[in-house]
């Protein structure tokens, strides 16, 4: 029997109003991978991420989360996702210990304080923050605090809009690392970044995204996985699109 892929997009349509922002896309992301969206402003990516999550719908063509239709079974589809936007929404009157709980009871999810401390361990938050109120965290304890919550879910799909912006390099590398320990347990994870070094440090497959439309798709082969100034070069071409 074949695998349904846990993400798949065939041939997608979708429109805001009168403006086609999702053009004929075709995009798999197979478990335990993970695959970039790169693109310049307003070429879709995050339209991307609002389909699957089923906060938009399309206008032809297929979608499937883990094979459920995020337009049919919205819930469904969310059961199965771990999605982090780019600003991440916690509760700055809350520790991290207390979002941990109340984010996972929510998702429906719970788990132990043991549980929960062992993943703050394992995505690098240090001990002391965590019985902190949020008010005080950077950018990247929050990101850690997200994460930690997205992967204690052990859901199938991770989607990850601009995950890395405002991080400094060491919080990049941390966070590109935990990604692969999730690619490790077989987590079929997407992003959508600007962010070509991280993309090219993390991922096994970039696409670029203009107009709605993946133009090319790259993968990693061989001890140095990517050519940074071929995609650099690619990149940089891509037209903007205004918003
Ligand atoms: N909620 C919305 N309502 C109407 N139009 C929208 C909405 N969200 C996005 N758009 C439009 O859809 C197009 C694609 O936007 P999208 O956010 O998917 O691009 P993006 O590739 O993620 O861009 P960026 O890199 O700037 O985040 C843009 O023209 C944008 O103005």
């Amino acid at each position: 029997m074949t695998e349904v892929p846990p993400i798949r997009i065939d041939d997608l349509t979708a429109r805001y109003g009168a403006n086609r922002v999702l053009n004929a896309l075709s995009l798999e992301v197979p478990t335990g991978s993970i695959t970039a969206l790169l693109g310049g402003n307003g070429a879709g990516k995050s339209t991307t991420l609002a389909v699957l999550l089923g906060f938009l719908r399309a206008e032809s063509g297929k979608i499937s989360v883990c094979g459920i239709d995020p337009a049919v079974d919205p819930d469904g589809a969310r059961r199965r996702i771990a999605y982090l936007p780019e600003n991440v929404a916690l509760y700055e009157h809350l520790t991290a210990s207390e979002n941990a709980e109340y984010l996972l009871a929510l998702s429906g999810d719970p788990q132990d304080h043991g549980a929960i401390a062992d993943a703050f361990a394992a995505v690098g938050l240090q001990e002391r923050a965590w019985d902190e109120r949020l008010g005080g965290f950077s950018k990247g304890m929050r990101q850690k605090v997200a994460i930690a919550v997205a992967l204690l879910r052990r859901v199938p799909v991770l989607l990850l809009d601009e995950p890395t912006s405002g991080l400094d390099p060491r919080a990049t590398a941390d966070f590109n690392m935990l990604l692969s320990s999730a690619r490790a347990r077989g987590t079929a994870v997407l992003m959508v970044t600007h962010d070509l070094l991280s993309a090219a440090d993390v991922a096994d497959r970039i696409g670029f995204l203009e107009s709605g439309r993946i133009v090319e798709e790259v993968t990693a082969t061989g001890p140095d996985r990517f050519d940074i100034r071929a995609l650099h070069a690619r990149f940089s071409a891509a037209p903007e699109v205004p918003a």
